[in-house]
């Protein structure tokens, strides 16, 4: 943009503007000042004039200078200046024309950002500080993480594991869901360790092996010589020793549908009375539960109160199935692979079709099938290498061999070769003749020699 000017008639309009402005020739000498320009550097604006603007630069009165970025490139420029007094201007520059159309003069006018500027920086140094921030927060908790032994590489654990790092610092009543073996009871450890009960005590109940007979008296305990068979000075019951600390409810599913109303009174009274008792008993407890079973489904069934389920239920926390976050699957072997390797004093290597193996395979039983399996491998391989021999047969069986492997690092022809030694490999094994691999591939024997000649596995 250019503007064809005619300052004479503009002079008082200039110094009615409550604006930088400056105009100077091509070589850089001040003509014009607008009054404000003067306040903004400091210096009477009439001293301006007759100055250059080279000159001015030199002596640190602003920089960097538009005059001559102006004149070279001929058309309106825009950057950041910084003055003497430490502001920052956002500078314009138009050059401006003759009638003859030749570039003559170069207006130039600015705005004050320096608060804009201290805005920016101030942001510049938040973003920083909050990564700094997050940085460290994402340290600790994986090092808390490491110190509780648990791995959660996948979003989907690291969201279960923000979620109890919340819950654990309030007395909400948590439920835990997921399948047989995902590690609810190990959340829950968590959670108590995280929580301001950490040093009380820690009860876990699995209420799905307690002898129907017995779940009062072991829930609640007895009073002496309360009924045959307990012990003659009674007994504390493991509700109260949860007192200060967390009482885990494990499989709450299979807590009897006669049981639930009392635990249910409980949890929301925080009294109960041990069995042959009289006198009420006060306890101070936080309660995490867990299930596998659908809790939804057994109210349904008329298994489960649907009261008791509303009380344990105020946060539910569910841990996906480890097949659905396969993420955690290697750094699981390598955390579970160390604690067996301290636990048989036996140093193991896993070879990486063991590794694929095990990532492709359904983990019906979860975390702890895959520490049965490893430790099954850590005790029965006879070297220190893991070999997919040493597989369970379900295991190998169950994933399909992975013939197409991609590798940015070889050509399709490469990949294709490989692909077809591994076929031959296989049907080797299989078949053991060539006649017979012939056969089952469908291509002639000598073509199958010639294959393996080529692939060196003749
Ligand atoms: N994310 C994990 N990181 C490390 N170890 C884990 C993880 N999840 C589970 N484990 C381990 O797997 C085993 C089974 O976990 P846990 O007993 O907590 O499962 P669960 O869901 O409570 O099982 P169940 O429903 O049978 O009671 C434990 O030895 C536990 O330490």
């Amino acid at each position: 943009m250019t503007v064809r000017a005619n300052w004479n008639e503009n002079e008082q309009i200039l110094h009615s503007l409550k604006d930088d402005i400056l105009v100077t020739n091509l070589e850089g000498i001040i003509l014009k000042v607008s009054e404000f320009t003067g306040k903004i550097y400091g210096v009477e604006s009439d001293s301006l004039i007759g100055k250059s603007v080279y000159d001015l630069e030199a002596q640190g009165l602003f920089t960097p200078i538009l005059t001559p970025i102006v004149v070279k490139e001929k058309k309106k420029i825009t950057f950041v200046q910084t003055t003497n007094k430490g502001k920052k201007l956002l500078v314009t520059g138009i050059p401006v024309y003759n009638e003859a159309g030749e570039l003559y003069r170069v207006v130039s006018y600015s705005h004050d950002i320096t608060e804009l500027a201290d805005y920016k920086n101030f942001l510049i140094t938040m973003e920083e500080e909050m990564e700094r921030v997050k940085t460290e927060l994402d340290l600790l908790r994986s090092r808390q993480l490491y110190d509780a032994g648990i791995i959660a590489k996948s979003e989907a654990m690291q969201n279960v594991i923000s979620t109890s790092i919340q819950v654990s610092e309030v007395d909400v009543n948590v439920l835990i869901l997921g399948e047989s073996g995902v590690g609810k009871s190990l959340l829950a450890k968590f959670i108590h360790n995280k929580s301001e009960r950490k040093n009380g005590p820690f009860i876990e109940v699995n209420c799905g092996a307690i002898p129907d007979t017995l779940v009062e008296a072991e829930l609640f305990g007895y009073e002496a010589g309360s009924f045959t068979g307990a012990n003659r000075k009674g007994k504390i019951g493991l509700i109260e020793l949860s007192d200060g600390g967390t009482l885990f409810l494990d499989e709450i599913g299979e807590l009897p549908l006669a049981h639930q109303v009392k635990v249910l009174k409980v949890i929301q009274e925080k009294q109960f009375y041990r069995v042959g008792g009289t006198k009420p008993i006060h306890v101070d407890f936080r309660l995490i539960s867990a299930t596998n079973k659908d809790l939804q489904q057994a109210i349904k069934d008329k298994l489960f109160r649907e009261d008791l389920y509303f009380r344990l239920n105020v946060v539910p926390i569910t841990i996906p199935p480890l097949r659905q976050r396969t993420e955690d699957i290697v750094p699981l072997i390598h955390l579970l692979l160390k604690q067996l390797e301290e636990k048989y004093k036996k140093e193991k290597t896993l070879d990486e079709a063991v590794t694929h193996h095990l990532l492709h395979y359904d983990w019906k039983g979860n975390v702890r099938e895959l520490i049965n399996i490893l430790e099954r491998l850590v005790v029965i391989s006879p070297s220190s290498l893991i070999t997919v021999d040493h597989l369970p047969e379900y295991i190998k069986a169950s994933v399909p061999p992975s013939p197409f492997p991609i590798d940015d690092h070889q050509t399709l022809s490469e990949m294709m070769d490989a692909v077809e030694r591994q076929i031959l490999l296989k049907a080797r094994k299989k078949y053991k003749t060539t006649v017979r691999m012939a056969e089952a591939l469908g291509i002639s024997q000598p073509s199958i020699v010639r294959k393996m000649k080529k692939h060196q596995i003749l």
